[in-house]
């Protein structure tokens, strides 16, 4: 028997409004447990792949299914956030769940943020806002954890601790994590799969195997023409697409 999914999309195409499609044909398959990390460029698709994955968007061709009662806690790109807003950190996380106080003590240690409770969310670090996020994040106790580039404007060490909690609260409550992230480093030795996007599937695998895929390696310019090569992937989403997913798939490039 098949191990169970989580989230699935087959032959997935996503278009807004009449313009040509931004995703075309993603077969993804998220399975318990799983930290799984897309990488691509600007625009290639990434956020939408999320949005579609959780029925925020909904696909032009193709299928998602989901597991039934999917608990996902998601946190976005950005929160965008009235400076003069006074809204505390409790009341912040109460905003869509009943939670007791001892329990937004809990979940604010457990994100390595204790004792925030009464400060102006407004007046967070971006380190803090982020824990802030994964802890409301974490309040519906989530089988699937979403993170949309999560430690956008954090510096190295904020952002590599950021990845040891993630997977901190993966070893203790079992979901998976499914992210969006340009850190590749942390991508590398924090995945255990990365889907490397470009409006398709370029390539998937382990991360050694997607760091050592030419595709993977165009896209990023390592050692293949710098950061110009990222502009310059064109890819050829024709021929050979297999029906059964494997650790790496090729597109044609053209440097
Ligand atoms: N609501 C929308 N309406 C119309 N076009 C959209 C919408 N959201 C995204 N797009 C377009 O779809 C394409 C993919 O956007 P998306 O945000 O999914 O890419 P991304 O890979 O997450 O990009 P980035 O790395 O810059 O965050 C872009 O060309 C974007 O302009």
């Amino acid at each position: 028997m098949n191990a169970p999914v989580l989230v699935e999309a087959r032959g997935l195409s996503v278009a807004y409004g009449p313009a040509a499609p931004v995703l075309s044909h993603v077969d993804f398959t998220l399975r318990p447990g799983e930290i799984v990390t897309i990488v691509g460029p600007n625009g290639s698709g990434k956020s939408t792949l999320l949005r579609a994955l959780l029925g925020m968007v909904p696909g032009s061709a193709g299928s998602v299914t989901r597991a039934p009662g999917l608990r996902v806690g998601y946190v976005p790109q950005k929160l965008h956030l009235d400076p003069n807003l006074p809204l505390s950190v409790a009341r912040f996380l109460r905003l869509n769940r009943r939670l007791s106080g001892d329990e937004i003590a809990h979940l604010l240690s457990r994100v390595g943020a204790p004792g925030l409770e009464d400060r102006a969310l407004a007046t967070l670090s971006g380190g803090q806002l982020q824990r802030v996020m994964l802890a409301r994040a974490l309040a519906g106790n989530p089988q699937l954890l979403v993170l949309d580039e999560p430690t956008q404007g954090l510096d190295q060490p904020g952002t590599a601790a950021f990845y040891r909690l993630i997977e901190d609260v993966r070893r203790e409550i079992g979901c998976a994590v499914l992210s969006v992230s340009h850190d590749l480093h942390v991508v590398m030795s924090a995945s255990d799969r990365v889907v490397c996007l470009n409006g398709h599937v370029c390539c998937e695998g382990t991360p050694s195997v997607v760091s050592n895929a030419p595709e993977y390696r165009a896209l990023f310019g390592l050692g293949t023409g710098g950061a110009l090569a990222l502009y310059q992937h064109h890819h050829d989403h024709g021929a050979d697409h297999p029906d059964h997913p494997h650790d790496h798939e090729t597109c044609d490039h053209d440097h």
